[in-house]
């Protein structure tokens, strides 16, 4: 069989000549509007983007509104989407992988609880709403699913396959995970037999040395080369090729690695770095580890292919990122933050090594920086609440991470609140989600074209995609990579709106405001 998925329906392997018809895309509603315009192919839209500029006068802010006209186009055509993971054969990447043949054939399975049908919760795509606007009658909210704000691949039709340094296929790395029900697995232990992992490159100095037992499927040599880095996009090509897709995005699922040393001469810049980007695939880094190193991006950019990451915000880091949005921005002086937690899974034993617990040491450690640094009235500037990350690899709870944190503030006339949490996430359960969202926004934005409208009747420059660092995907991710010299956003309310509003911005509509004036002036 060869070493990559197709995923089959459950009457044997999707053919692989044939095209799955996608699965149909619900239109749930269309823009009246003379900014926006459908084509067959395309919706277009004039947007007016609404800001306040600010600037400092004789020591006074004076704040002046200001309007960005531009013109966006979405490209509406779904295409037959492949993913192909970096550590296929882990617990995410066998988790995901199940969960996409469970929901695709529409399984159901028996627990100790009772029935449980697949499902997609947890993704911000496929599990939440949006509000689309105010019922003209009734003046009250309507809210639509997420996926319908715009044409998006359904993760039920992405063909996945990707490599691993493990040679287990991935019904053997599903039994090694010990993540999912055996009621669940049984069901589609035969699909996931016939899959695979490729042979990956296998650097032993970049992942706990507690890994080399594991790398019994890995490309000869010791060092990454140019010949390894041929191979595997080859291994794109042949996989975009066999199952006959428009387009692959690649993600990296695979252990956290130490952090890479910035070499002058060596990863500084596009022309002295591996020139694995050249193919243009998406390349999404669930990780901590630094992958994105100058030369990455500079490669990148060069090539307009849309990198982003770092490390998939799925338990301890999500809940610290609203619940510090919240304290701060309610006034309270957040004076310290204790974060432990202790896991049982592989990567808990990769990040027992310290090189590899300081890259995500790194990225659970900056998330509350911008809502620390936007509030002046309670921190003078550099000041900053103790934060502390541990965590411990404790064989006996495999994959059922405990989080414990203790959040600790002061509150009216010296008072103290201490807010104590523990959080049991199923590591795998959570994060699998994430991967699927990251790989539909990823791919959402690949038909996005953007250009400034003009203003004079003056030409303006063509229409292009968005900057290469994919900086809209921080909702998924722990430290959000974003263009060199733009600010980082962590707090959870303000990435998700983020998001949506421009995804509304490219039919024309403002942002949602929860304003609701309707509701207050009559
Ligand atoms: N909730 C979560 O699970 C979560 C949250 C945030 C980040 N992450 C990160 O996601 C990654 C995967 O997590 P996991 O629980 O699936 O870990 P895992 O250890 O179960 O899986 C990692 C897989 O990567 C493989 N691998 C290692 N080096 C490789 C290489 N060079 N090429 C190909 N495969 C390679 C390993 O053999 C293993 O199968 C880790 O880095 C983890 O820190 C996980
Ligand atoms: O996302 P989150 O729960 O804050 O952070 C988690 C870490 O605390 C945990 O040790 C590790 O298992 C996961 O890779 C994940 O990174």
């Amino acid at each position: 069989m060869a070493p990559h998925a197709e995923i089959a329906n459950g009457d044997g392997p999707v053919n692989r000549g044939g095209v799955s018809a996608p699965t149909n895309q619900k239109v749930t509603f269309k823009v009246q509007s003379p900014n926006v315009e459908y084509t067959e192919s395309q919706i277009r839209s004039k947007y007016t983007y609404h800001t306040t500029e600010v600037s400092k006068v004789n020591g006074q802010y004076v704040a002046v509104p200001k309007e960005t006209k531009y013109d966006f186009t979405v490209d509406t055509k779904v295409p037959k989407l492949g993913m192909m993971l970096v550590g296929w054969g882990g617990n995410n990447g066998s988790t995901v992988t199940a969960g996409i043949i469970a929901n695709r054939r529409r399984l159901s399975w028996q627990t100790r609880r009772g029935e449980q049908k697949a499902n997609y919760y947890g993704s911000l795509i496929m599990g939440s709403t949006i509000k689309l606007g105010t019922d003209a009658e009734t003046r009250k909210d309507v809210n639509i699913p997420f996926h319908d704000l715009l044409p998006m691949v359904h993760p039920n039709d992405i063909v996945i396959g990707g490599w691993d340094i493990s040679k287990l296929n991935l019904a053997e790395s599903m039994d090694r995970a010990q993540v999912l029900e055996p009621g669940l697995k049984a069901l589609v232990a035969k699909e996931m037999a016939t899959m695979v992992p490729l042979p990956s490159i296998y650097y032993p100095d970049f992942i706990a040395a507690n890994q080399e037992k594991r790398a019994d499927n890995v490309l000869e040599g010791t060092k990454a080369s140019m010949a390894h880095v041929e191979k595997i996009r080859q291994d794109i090509r042949d996989f975009k090729a066999a199952n006959n897709l428009d387009r692959v995005i690649v993600q990296w699922t695979a252990n956290t690695e130490r952090f890479a040393d910035l070499i002058e001469g060596v990863n500084d810049t596009a022309d002295n770095l591996l020139k694995a980007i050249e193919n243009g695939h998406p390349f999404i880094n669930g990780s901590p580890q630094n992958t994105f190193v100058p030369g990455a991006v500079e490669l990148a950019e060069r090539h307009k292919a849309f990198v982003g990451g770092d490390d998939f915000k799925s338990g301890q880091t999500k809940m610290k990122s609203a619940l510090v949005d919240f304290l701060i921005n309610a006034g309270i002086k957040l004076t310290s933050v204790a974060s432990y937690n202790h896991l049982g899974n592989n990567d808990g034993k990769n990040l027992s090594e310290q090189r590899q617990f300081r890259s995500k040491e790194i990225s659970k450690s900056n998330v509350i920086d911008d809502m620390v640094e936007a509030n002046t009235v309670l921190y003078a500037p550099g000041e900053k609440p103790d934060h502390t990350v541990v965590i411990k690899y404790m064989p006996a709870v495999g994959d059922d991470k405990r989080a414990l944190d203790e959040y600790y503030a002061e509150i009216f006339l010296g008072g103290h609140q201490t807010i104590s949490l523990f959080n049991v996430c199923e590591d795998s359960l959570l994060a699998s989600p994430l991967i699927i969202d990251l790989v539909l926004i990823t791919e959402l934005f690949t038909r996005i074209k953007w250009k400034a409208a003009s203003t004079d009747g003056a030409a303006t420059k063509g229409f292009e995609g968005f900057h290469s660092v994919l900086s809209v995907l921080s909702y998924m991710l722990k430290a959000p990579l974003t263009p060199p010299g733009t600010p980082v956003v962590n707090a959870l309310a303000k990435q998700r709106s983020a998001l949506i509003n421009i995804m509304r911005g490219c039919l024309g509509l403002q942002p949602e405001s929860d304003m609701t004036l309707e509701h207050k002036l009559f």
